[in-house]
């Protein structure tokens, strides 16, 4: 039998599958079938597969397939829980998981309420340049606070991959209507960002308080996005630096609750340094047949729930701005 867990952070949910438990690894093509059947069918669904696999120089490697089969480079919600998985099973608090890009320092960080475990994950690495996100906006090598009246005619919008890309605006209000059409239409055959793109919205709320809702490449609207939180806070240490104080985190609400950002801004932008802390909840435990895994087939699972999510709420209930 092969467990897996059911687990969130922000309330942006996932089943974490830890592929070194296997006689046999799931092939690429395995995975996807089963990230997309687990995200639609299981549990109420969930945003994404988090896939553990042996790493040579870290204590773990974190691949993330979202809701719709597509793989992602990066995953910061999903990052923590990962951490969180990985520190309780070989007893460590601080310790490396190797992701896509990079080998991300990640450690265990004080509860964020009684009952709900913590985690501090590195997001790295930044990027601006056009190549990297991608995007193609007139000759622009960079977009950074920049008008694009073909994205929507009084916002403007900032590119960073981190190294998932990631579109930002602030906005005085976030009107989910026009979140959700410039995400479908930039997730849809487009001639802005032919891979797709994270879209994120804030609202400044005070000096060091966001509010962000993100609608997902791969997904659609999530609870939360720890990528695009992340990346959202360091646009704003970036541009509206009058409400940026550097020694302090950055509290960002979102509709699954809040976390927190720490932005180290470098002379050199890309070398700024993200820290992403927040919950690591693990809702339910769940047990499968091996070969029904590989046969996608996710009709006799046993489920366990943890009783972690009543401790979750109570936090939410005790950040009610
Ligand atoms: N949908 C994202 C991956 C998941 C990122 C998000 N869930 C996070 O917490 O960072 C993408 O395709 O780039």
């Amino acid at each position: 039998m092969v467990k897996l867990l059911k687990v969130h952070g922000s309330e942006n949910k996932f089943f974490i599958l830890d592929q070194t438990l296997l006689e046999t690894p799931l092939t690429d093509s395995e995975l996807k079938s089963v990230a997309i059947n687990f995200c639609s069918n299981i549990l109420e669904g969930a945003d994404g597969l988090l896939v553990i696999d042996t790493s040579e120089n870290c204590l773990g490697k974190m691949r993330v397939i979202n809701a719709d089969g597509s793989e992602a480079k990066m995953c910061g919600n999903g990052l923590r829980t990962v951490s969180r998985y990985l520190s309780e099973k070989y007893q460590l608090d601080e310790f490396q998981v190797e992701t896509m890009e990079a080998n991300l320092d990640v450690a265990k960080a004080t509860d964020f309420y009684p009952g709900v475990p913590a985690f501090s994950v590195e997001i790295s690495p930044i990027s601006f340049k056009q190549t990297d996100l991608p995007f193609s906006y007139q000759h622009e090598t960079e977009m950074i606070g920049q008008r694009v009246p073909e994205f929507l005619p009084d916002q403007t919008f900032t590119a960073i991959a981190v190294p998932n890309p990631h579109l930002i605006s602030f906005v005085p209000e976030v009107s989910q209507l026009e979140l959700g059409d410039l995400g479908q239409r930039l997730n849809g055959q487009n001639e802005y960002f032919p891979e797709g793109v994270n879209v994120s919205f804030s609202q400044i709320l005070d000096t060091n308080k966001l509010f962000v809702q993100t609608y997902e490449r791969g997904v659609g609207f999530t609870n939360a996005c720890g990528t695009g939180m992340s990346a959202t806070s360091l646009a704003f240490a970036l541009l509206h630096s009058d409400k940026f104080d550097s020694e302090q985190d950055i509290s960002i609400f979102n509709p699954g609750g809040m976390v927190k950002t720490h932005v180290t801004l470098s002379a050199v932008k890309e070398n700024s340094q993200l820290r992403l802390i927040g919950n690591a909840t693990f809702t339910h435990e769940l047990e499968i047949n091996e070969h029904d895994l590989h046969d996608n087939n996710l009709t006799n699972i046993n489920i366990t729930n943890t009783d972690e999510e009543a401790d979750y709420q109570k936090f939410v209930k005790s950040i009610a701005q």
